[in-house]
């Protein structure tokens, strides 16, 4: 296990780089700490690949160093840097048994025989993989095959780091939610650290303790799933974590009240630093704003009700600007006229679509 450090990295692919826009990912400072369960989330194209392939040294960033527990690998290749990794899709040889599959990572290393007996039936028996030990892989499913790839990722306890690279793609959706919490456990028991790459919040979201967000090329936001949820750092992280989304509003913001196409909506804190020329934008989302009875709280207009299965989002426009709240129980609507209750620690001021602390909070 080791401490992952980033320092200044920064990566284009073209030769001549010439400004931001060159480079598939612009400056990341970061460490992962040892033992720590991390994820890398974001959409296609926003850089993850690129920096998981230069932490297993694949490709050698354009600035900046990688250290592992202080010591800098930047140059060095994937097989001097012991890493593990598990990729989308599954990496077994087919004809040697589940068994012979999970050994070899540590009969490569020359590990005494019966330690490499006793780990391999740990990590069988966490994977719910005991009974199929003496079965050729070719016999298996693609999805016992990833299972084998995850296992052939657990089973070396002196890595530095596990890289898993979207490993949940092949698998059954079924299984999927089973194999997340399963991974979840894997980490608090093995005490590895661990670096999930997805572009599926839910799947970064149950593994992570801490989720790093990506939007093109850039780390938008470090934090826990509840802080990424509460408080997003960019209007990025808003959208892409919660389901729905945060609602960002075009605002205007005086003192402690924010107008959103001329209503006014109170805000907890103020201000008066916000810089010109940015646009200003109010973030609350659907689980901090509930339907109300007409004039309760802000004015807004209802134009369906849609049910997720967990709960009922109402779609409403607030000041003309299309959002969506929690229709609560039991609330029944006359007309499409009703109004809406915030949170008020939950309402968050976005300046360019970054978080503004605001001053002197109530
Ligand atoms: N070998 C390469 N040469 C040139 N450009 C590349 C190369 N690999 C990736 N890119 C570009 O770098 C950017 C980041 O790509 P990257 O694969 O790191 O993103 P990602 O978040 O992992 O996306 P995905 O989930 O689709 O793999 C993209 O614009 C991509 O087109």
């Amino acid at each position: 296990m080791a401490s992952i450090t980033l320092d200044g990295l920064a990566h284009a692919y073209r030769p001549d780089p010439r400004g931001p826009q060159d480079y598939a990912l612009k400056e990341i400072n970061h460490v992962w700490r040892q033992g720590g369960a991390y994820a890398l989330l974001g959409p296609s194209g926003c850089g993850k690949t690129t920096l998981l392939n230069i932490i297993s040294g694949l490709v050698v960033p354009t600035r900046g160093k990688i250290l592992f527990d202080g010591r800098d690998v930047t140059r060095l290749p994937t097989e001097a840097r012991n890493i593990a990794q598990v990729f989308q899709f599954p990496v077994v040889y087919d004809t040697m048994t589940v068994r012979e599959n999970l050994a070899f990572p540590l009969k490569n290393r020359h590990m005494p025989r019966e330690a490499i007996a006793r780990r391999v039936e740990e990590i069988a028996s966490r994977l719910d993989m005991s009974s199929v030990l003496d079965r050729k892989a070719s016999n298996l499913t693609a999805d016992a095959k990833q299972k084998i790839s995850l296992g052939r990722g657990l089973v070396r306890e002196d890595v530095a780091a596990i890289l898993f690279d979207e490993p949940l793609t092949v698998i059954d959706p079924h299984l999927k939610w089973q194999l997340r919490s399963t991974l979840k456990e894997l980490h608090r028991a093995l005490d590895l650290t661990m670096i999930y790459v997805t572009h599926d919040q839910t799947e970064a979201l149950t593994f992570a303790d801490t989720v790093v967000v990506m939007h093109d090329g850039a780390v938008v936001q470090t934090g826990t799933p509840e802080e990424l949820f509460e408080r997003p750092a960019h209007t990025f992280v808003g959208h892409f974590i919660g389901s729905p989304g945060m609602n960002v509003l075009p605002a205007a913001v005086e003192g402690r009240t924010a107008h959103v196409g001329g209503v006014a909506i109170g805000l907890t804190r103020a201000y008066p630093a916000l810089p010109a020329g940015e646009k200003i934008e109010l973030g609350v989302r659907p689980e901090f704003a509930t339907l109300a009875p007409a004039g309760t709280g802000v004015p807004v207009k209802v134009q369906r009700v849609d049910d997720i299965g967990r709960a009922r989002i109402a779609r409403i426009e607030i000041g003309g600007q299309p959002a969506a709240a929690l229709m609560p129980e039991g609330l029944s609507l006359h007309g499409d006229e009703a109004g809406l209750t915030l949170d008020p620690r939950q309402i968050h001021i976005y300046a360019g679509g970054v978080l503004v602390n605001g001053e002197g909070a109530l």
